[in-house]
């Protein structure tokens, strides 16, 4: 079966747009870009649409590549002191003269979209309620949505970055799943990942999971974005094993999608909206 990310980033955002329907006024976003980058505004142009699909405020806020770390921290402090802006994205990455680490922390973790400021990374390490990175509160939302039990499941997750791997093992811990952190210095890795149920993809590399990495058991998530030939690729060889394997997610139109609409989430849950 071949997940259908689209679908689930539909319903998602059909929930959201009732809960607001009596609020005073609308959830409102506010996104940072320096300079200009095609897939950047890519994103953006999605952003955008996500948030006018349910009505909610968007405001894109543009800025020379030239600026200032201390006039970018500025900006940031204004934001987080307008009562009427309840969510803020600063669009990564930055160019070199800025410190993100810096950027992520003057960001009020109470208006933090992304999950990245250290406050809510914390919170979620230890379990607590915490605003949660996008990309793996998708592949969180996908198995809720599809009903699928992580309880005792053995879930192998390759790739141990800040913003994916890491924090959806936490993540998948939580649900009781046996969780096994796959990156580069694993050793024989199709011997973890062909006795999985879930296999997790996240390392950027097109075509990295094969056919004879899989069983017909494996339910495999592909948060991959790459770039193939001039197409979006994920990180499977989607091809050669969607026929092989119990289910699947695509990209485009799997785990982007979803991670597009849980921002929604985030937002409404900054916004102080109760949604169920
Ligand atoms: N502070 C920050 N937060 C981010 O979350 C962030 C960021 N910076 N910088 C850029 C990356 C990229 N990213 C994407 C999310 C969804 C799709 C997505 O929905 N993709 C569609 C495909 C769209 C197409 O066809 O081009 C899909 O998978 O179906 C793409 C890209 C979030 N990012």
């Amino acid at each position: 079966m071949i997940i259908d990310g689209r679908e689930i980033a539909k319903k998602i955002k059909e929930r959201v747009k009732n809960c607001c329907a009596n609020c005073t006024r609308k959830p409102s976003v506010v996104a940072i870009m320096l300079g200009e980058d095609p897939s950047a505004e890519a994103y953006l142009r999605m952003l955008e649409r996500t948030c006018k699909s349910v009505d909610f405020d968007y405001t894109l806020k543009r800025y020379e590549t030239s600026l200032t770390e201390a006039e970018l921290l500025k900006i940031i402090q204004e934001n987080n002191e307008d009562p009427l802006i309840d969510g803020i994205i600063v669009q990564m990455p930055l160019p070199g003269h800025i410190s993100e680490e810096r950027v992520i922390m003057a960001i009020d973790p109470k208006k933090d979209l992304d999950g990245f400021h250290p406050l809510n990374a914390g919170r979620l390490f230890k379990g607590e309620k915490a605003t949660r990175p996008c990309t793996p509160l998708a592949v969180m939302t996908i198995f809720d949505e599809l009903e699928i039990d992580l309880n005792g499941k053995d879930i192998v997750v390759i790739g141990r970055s800040n913003i994916v791997g890491k924090p959806l093992a936490v993540m998948l811990m939580h649900k009781n799943a046996t969780v096994t952190l796959c990156h580069s210095h694993t050793v024989d890795l199709a011997s973890h990942t062909k006795k999985a149920d879930i296999i997790i993809v996240a390392v950027g590399i097109a075509n990295f999971l094969t056919s004879e990495m899989v069983s017909e058991k494996s339910i495999v998530i592909d948060v991959g974005m790459n770039e193939l030939d001039g197409k979006l690729v994920g990180d499977v060889d989607f091809e050669g094993i969607k026929d092989q394997v119990q289910m699947i997610t695509p990209v485009p139109g799997g785990v982007g999608p979803v991670t597009n609409a849980v921002l929604l989430l985030n937002l409404l849950e900054n916004f102080g909206g109760i949604c169920q």
